[in-house]
C-alpha cells in the first residue's frame, strides 16, 4: 500500500541553525505515530514541514504519493501547538466555520464528542478554561475525515481523567485508510495508543519502528527508553 507520508533526505536550516538534518521516514496507513524528542529537536520544525507552513532546505515530502500543495492540505488536518482560534466566537460557530471550510467535517460527531465532555455549544471560547480549549480544538480536527491527522501536544493541557478519552476518540477516529502523528512529551500517556514511534534528537532520527517490537528488543517501555538515550 502506499504510504501516507513519505519523507526523503529532508533538512532544514533556519539561518545558521540546522533543524532537521537528513530525515527521512514513511508513515503506513491505519497507523498511529508517537512523535518523541526532547525540546528543540526538531518536532514542530517536521510538523510544519508537513503542513506547508514551512518549506524544506533540502529533501522531498509526499502526503499519499502527492507533492505538497492545495490537495494534500485537504488531506491533513492538523492541531497546532497554539491556538488559532477566536476567542469571541462560541463553540457553534466554530462548527458552523469547521462545516464551512472543510467538506470532510462531520459536525455530528463533533457535536456528540462535546456532549460527551459536557463542553455547552453555547459557550464563547474565550470563557473556557485552557484545557477545555485544547478539547474543542481537538474535537474539530479529530471530526474531519482526513487522511493524515497531525496532532501537536495534543493533551498537554488536558487533565488526566479526560486524556483517557481524548486519546480513545484518536484512536477510535482514524480509519485502516488514514494515519494520526502525535508529536508529545507526554510518552507514558501515548506509548500504548502508538503502533510506532519515531525519536528525534537534534533534528536526526535517532530511532523509529513498532513500539511493540522495540519494548521486546530492548526489554523497557518507550518512555524508559527515551529517558535513557535523551539523558541530560
Ligand atoms: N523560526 C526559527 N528561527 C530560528 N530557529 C528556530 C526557529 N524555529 C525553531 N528554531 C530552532 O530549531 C530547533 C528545533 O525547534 P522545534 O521548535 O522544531 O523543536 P521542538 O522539538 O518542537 O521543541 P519543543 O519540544 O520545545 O516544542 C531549535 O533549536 C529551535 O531553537
Amino acid at each position: 500500500m502506499e504510504p501516507i507520508l513519505e519523507i526523503t533526505h529532508v533538512s532544514k536550516t533556519y539561518g545558521k541553525k540546522e533543524a532537521l538534518k537528513d530525515v527521512s521516514l514513511k508513515i503506513e496507513p491505519g497507523k498511529v505515530v508517537g512523535l518523541l524528542g526532547p525540546n528543540g529537536s526538531g518536532k514542530s520544525t517536521l510538523i510544519k514541514l508537513i503542513n506547508g507552513l514551512l518549506q524544506p532546505t533540502d529533501g522531498q515530502i509526499l502526503v499519499a504519493g502527492q507533492a505538497l500543495g492545495i490537495e494534500t492540505k485537504k488531506m491533513i488536518s492538523y492541531l497546532p501547538e497554539r491556538t488559532y482560534l477566536n476567542e469571541w466566537m462560541k463553540v457553534k460557530d466554530l462548527l458552523g466555520f469547521f462545516s464551512d471550510f472543510y467538506e470532510d467535517f462531520d459536525i455530528e460527531k463533533a457535536r456528540q464528542m462535546l456532549a460527551t465532555l459536557k463542553i455547552d455549544e453555547d459557550s464563547k471560547l474565550k470563557t473556557l478554561s485552557k484545557g477545555t480549549k485544547e478539547k474543542v480544538q481537538l474535537i474539530l480536527v479529530m471530526s474531519r475525515k482526513a487522511k493524515l491527522y497531525v496532532l501537536d501536544e495534543p493533551i498537554g493541557g488536558v487533565d488526566p481523567a479526560a486524556r483517557d478519552y481524548i486519546l480513545n476518540t484518536i484512536i477510535k477516529n482514524y480509519s485502516e485508510e488514514s494515519s494520526v502523528i502525535i508529536a508529545t512529551h507526554l510518552i507514558q500517556e501515548v506509548e500504548n495508543i502508538c503502533d510506532d514511534i519515531i525519536f528525534l534528537g537534534y533534528g536526526e532520527v535517532r530511532l523509529q519502528g513498532n513500539v511493540d517490537d522495540i519494548r521486546q528488543e530492548k526489554g523497557q517501555s518507550i518512555d524508559a527508553l527515551f529517558r535513557e538515550v535523551f539523558r541530560c
